[in-house]
């Protein structure tokens, strides 16, 4: 297996570790192939995704008040979004897809890269949920003239593909008339690379080195720039920030490093 820390070679044919991949335009083998390596390691909340276990609560309640208030559903229903059909874009090993599952939902999750859909299967398998994975791009299943969905989230994948232009426009394309698209990433600040790159990749050794490339990060107005003639609405970007003192992520004004965006596409 690669070492995560190490880049693997650039040649897509000659490394073994690539040819999983699929190919698309908005495929970076590359980074796919990290991903891929640390496969087994989605659920181990201590290990190189423990960022992603941390601030999960953060997220999943966010996702639940704005599809909750969006869609008028009882906040007191355990599975309020019955009836709902959601894809999460980039699942990785299905640390949003599971929740998702379980408030409900009719889930799809969707990976690059087959290992993380094995581990994402087996685990859902495991607790017993009855999610749809499938390891192929977005842009695969959008020309398969799939359904749209109530609701497509990409958390934490457009700083990891190329052409994020034209990767967030087929995402947004899969949103139903009537639904909602969440965005998550990082801000290409200063700010964002002395936390996001050089305090969690090699001060507190968050995550592997080289888990991110500065220069892929994106400004909120870029997103919505790319948006802009989509159909979909984007509200302003809300921010996600990790406090020291308490050791916990929470929604904040501050969309200087992470950030949120969620955008909706009017009924006809
Ligand atoms: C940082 S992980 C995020 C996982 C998950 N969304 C979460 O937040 O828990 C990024 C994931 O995006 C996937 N990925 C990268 N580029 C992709 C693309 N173009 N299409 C689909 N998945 C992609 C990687 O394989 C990896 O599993
Ligand atoms: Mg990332």
């Amino acid at each position: 297996m690669a070492d995560p820390a190490k880049k693997p070679a650039k040649s897509v044919t000659n490394d073994t570790e690539l040819l999983e991949a699929p190919a698309g335009p908005s495929i970076d083998a590359e980074d796919v192939a990290r991903f891929s390596a640390l496969a087994a390691k989605w659920w181990d909340v201590k290990g190189e995704f423990a960022p992603l276990h941390k601030f999960n609560p953060t997220r999943v309640s966010f996702i639940r008040e704005t599809v909750q208030d969006h869609f008028q559903r009882d906040p007191y229903a355990l599975k309020p979004f019955e009836g709902l059909r959601l894809i999460d874009i980039g699942c990785g090993g299905g640390l949003l897809s599971e929740p998702m599952r379980r408030m409900g939902f009719e889930v799809t999750g969707l990976d690059a890269s087959e290992k993380n859909i094995g581990t994402a299967r087996a685990h859902a398998a495991q607790g017993g949920l009855d999610i749809r994975y499938m390891a192929q791009t977005v842009e695969q299943l959008a020309a398969s003239g799939e359904d749209g969905f109530d609701v497509v989230l990409t958390m934490e994948v457009i700083e990891h593909v190329n052409d994020p232009e034209s990767f967030l426009k087929t995402c947004a394309s899969l949103v139903k008339p009537g639904g909602l698209l969440f965005v998550a990433t990082l801000n290409r600040t200063l700010k964002a690379h002395a936390l996001g790159i050089v305090a969690a990749e090699y001060i507190l050794q968050w995550v592997p080195k080289g888990t991110h490339d500065w220069n892929k990060f994106l400004k909120p107005e870029e997103i919505e720039g790319f948006l802009s003639d989509t159909g979909v609405s984007p509200d302003p970007a809300v921010g996600v920030s990790y406090n020291p003192i308490t050791a916990r992520w929470a929604l904040s004004n501050d969309t200087g490093v992470n950030y949120m965006i969620v955008a909706r596409r009017d009924l006809l």
